[in-house]
């Protein structure tokens, strides 16, 4: 299973190495307006999810949030442990 720190160790190598096909490094490229419009979009649907939707709904939801806001991470060069010195 994946965790936080392996998701981004995996997205971060894809910024790096910028392999054919990847979605995460088509989303890089199109800047930080979109990947912010993805964050909230997320957000939005966990929201959705958590009033309306079953556990496992939101759960999806919520990966997807935390995908979106990695990669808005990697994309300005903020790691997961600038983050966490925050918490
Ligand atoms: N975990 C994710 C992940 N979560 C969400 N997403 C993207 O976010 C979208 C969110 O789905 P939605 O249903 O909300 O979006 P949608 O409105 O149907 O689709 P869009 O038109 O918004 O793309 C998905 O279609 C994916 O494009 C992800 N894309 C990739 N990953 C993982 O990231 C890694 C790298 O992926 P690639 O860069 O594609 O190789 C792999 O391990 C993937 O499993």
């Amino acid at each position: 299973m994946k965790t936080m720190e392996t998701l981004f160790a995996e997205l971060a190598a894809k910024a790096e190495e910028r392999p054919a096909g990847s979605g995460t490094v088509e989303a890089l490229d199109r800047g930080i307006h979109f990947l912010g419009k993805k964050v909230n979009e997320e957000a939005g649907e966990v929201w959705i999810a958590a009033e309306y939707q079953s556990d496992e709904q939101l759960a999806e939801e919520a990966s997807q949030l935390l995908y979106w806001l990695q990669v808005l991470l990697i994309k300005r060069g903020v790691s997961l442990d600038d983050v966490y010195s925050y918490l």
